[in-house]
């Protein structure tokens, strides 16, 4: 079972989301909401549905303006999307008909990025997430979790100083998301890079972050930021430990009534 790699010096960004709403016309989807990611740092972020978590996420990104406040990456003022940030989403966003090595080649290629050299980084960052041996498949040829890989390696390709990730293994069985997740954990740490981690499940939280921000239900606003006090490397076996379970407990306390104020607005809205 995969472990988790020693953490390097962080070269991952800084995030500072400060006074960050947002509303869609009359519909407030995000309260003021203020948090920092520090450089390196993996941070998972939960609530019920609907609460403003990928809209946060889509801020972050530059993919959305907020309705006011504003976010700083290493203290510069964010303005639009960047190259330096990769975003990887439930559905595997992989290309069809381009092979694995392609798929994971296709972000450098659009930055222009030479053959031979995107290649090259290609079959590295394949390497890390255990796809060397599919370089020449096509994505129909693979399970959902090794797509899932592939589009995480095209992000890893572009050695992305943030990474954003929206429910990344929702769409995959247990065991496979477990995996994953830690293969996250570990090739963000080794590259030093700043992960937000946006997932229904508490367990994922816990089990791979450094720290669980609360979203309370819509306007989201975080409610709670619990830091994860597990042994550095991870396992699936962690979650099996006291510390890990009470902590699960906790957030989910948190969770449960914002999940139920969720519930009974989406019924009357
Ligand atoms: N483009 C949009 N236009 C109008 N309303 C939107 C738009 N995007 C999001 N919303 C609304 O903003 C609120 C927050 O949505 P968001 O997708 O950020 O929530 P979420 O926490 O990520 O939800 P889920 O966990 O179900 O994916 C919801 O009420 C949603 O309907």
């Amino acid at each position: 079972m995969t472990t988790t790699a020693p953490r390097t010096e962080a070269r991952g960004v800084e995030v500072r989301v400060g006074g960050v709403s947002r509303s869609f016309g009359p519909v407030e989807a995000l309260a003021p909401t203020d948090v920092v990611l520090a450089p390196g740092s993996f941070t998972a972020l939960v609530g019920p549905s609907g609460c403003g978590k990928s809209t946060l996420l889509d801020v972050i990104a530059g993919l959305q303006t907020p309705t006011g406040g504003q976010v700083a990456l290493d203290g510069a003022a964010l303005s639009g999307p960047r190259r330096e940030t990769g975003i990887i989403f439930q559905e595997a966003a992989v290309l069809p008909w381009r092979t694995v090595l392609d798929n994971a080649a296709f972000a450098l290629e659009v930055q222009g990025v030479g053959k031979a050299e995107r290649r090259e980084v290609a079959r590295e960052t394949l390497r890390k997430v255990g796809l060397s041996g599919f370089a020449d498949a096509y994505p129909h040829q693979l399970s959902g979790g090794m797509r899932q890989r592939t589009a995480i390696a095209r992000v890893l390709s572009t050695q992305p100083d943030l990474i954003l990730a929206d429910e990344p293994f929702g769409a995959l069985d247990e065991q496979t998301r477990t995996v994953l997740g830690l293969e996250l954990l570990r090739v963000a740490r080794e590259a030093g890079t700043t992960v937000l981690f946006v997932t229904h499940s508490i367990s994922e939280a816990v089990l791979l972050s450094d720290r669980v921000l609360v979203m309370s239900a819509r306007p989201g606003r975080i409610i709670d930021d619990f830091e994860v006090a597990l042994p550095a490397e991870r396992t699936p076996d962690l979650l099996g430990a006291p510390e890990a379970a009470g902590l699960v407990e906790r957030v989910w306390q948190q969770i449960r009534g914002e999940a139920e104020r969720a519930m009974a607005q989406q019924a009357t809205s």
